[in-house]
């Protein structure tokens, strides 16, 4: 049995979690925390999971790592530095793994490789994503991944970046700029978790969408991480390896 801390356990993201823990045969269910709460009951956990808030997720880790826990992580707002930051921690302790994945969901990993694979084959690329409105962060984890996989695919095969006459605008028309990729944020009642990737060129639009209708579609995803990282490199970004792609 795998002893599992949930951080963030009275969320939207962490009851889910601890509701899937529960439920799983394997695991075993040994803190539930949330803002306000002692860490010290992860000390019993052999993996956390952190569904918090990107304001705090990185105390969170500091003090897992600090510890050799090994640290499944949803939460999002882990640019390039964070990330460094990360491997910077691990490099001194001699234990613990850490998985960070923007995105648990199958389909959204399957949504994010396959814009990557298709990104070097059009000239035009976009990514319009679709929220709850009670989320704090904007783009998405998601849209600021699946922007950096499609940029690299991009660099890597030559393909120069997307054309765009704008010279004038209201600010913000045009969404944020990610590696070069446009990104546009959309928060709307009634949304849970949807992104749409938009491809075009030589006559053709190509669009890979998916849509997330609840959070139970999250579980298998982080189930799989709990089960794995304690057999992972130091850092894993994303769960793609874990599925073998
Ligand atoms: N990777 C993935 O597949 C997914 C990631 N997310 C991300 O997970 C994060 C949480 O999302 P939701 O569950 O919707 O948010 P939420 O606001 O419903 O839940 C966050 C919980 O964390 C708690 N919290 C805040 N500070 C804390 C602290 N210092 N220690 C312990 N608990 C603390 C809050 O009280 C709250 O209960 C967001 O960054 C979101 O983008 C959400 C869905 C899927
Ligand atoms: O806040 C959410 O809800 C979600 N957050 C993650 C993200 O920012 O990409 C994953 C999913 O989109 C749901």
């Amino acid at each position: 049995m795998t002893k599992v801390g949930v951080l963030g356990a009275q969320g939207r993201m962490g009851a889910e979690v601890c509701r899937a823990v529960e439920g799983a045969g394997d695991m075993e269910l040994v803190a539930a925390v949330d803002q306000g709460d002692a860490l010290d009951a992860l000390s019993a956990a052999e993996v956390v999971v952190d569904f918090t808030h990107p304001g705090v997720v990185m105390e969170n880790l500091r003090w897992c790592v600090e510890r050799g826990l090994h640290a499944v992580v949803g939460t999002t707002g882990f640019d390039p530095s964070r990330l460094d930051t990360v491997r910077s921690w691990l490099t001194g302790e001699s234990s613990g793994n850490v998985l960070i994945a923007p995105n648990f969901g199958i389909g959204a990993v399957l949504m994010m490789h396959f814009a990557q694979k298709a990104a070097p084959f059009f000239e035009s690329v976009e990514i319009v994503e679709t929220h709850h409105p009670h989320k704090a962060d904007a783009p998405s984890g998601t849209a600021y991944r699946t922007a950096e996989l499609v940029a690299a695919a991009r660099a890597e095969a030559g393909v120069a970046p997307s054309p765009d006459a704008t010279t004038s605008g209201v600010e913000g028309a045009r969404g944020a700029d990610v590696d070069g990729v446009r990104v546009h944020a959309v928060r709307m009642s009634g949304a849970v978790a949807h992104q749409e990737v938009v491809l075009g060129g030589h006559g053709e639009l190509f669009t890979i969408r998916h849509d997330s209708m609840n959070r139970e579609s999250f579980m298998p995803g982080v189930l799989l991480a709990v089960r794995k990282v304690p057999e992972l490199e130091r850092l894993t970004v994303g769960i793609e390896a874990l599925l073998g792609l």
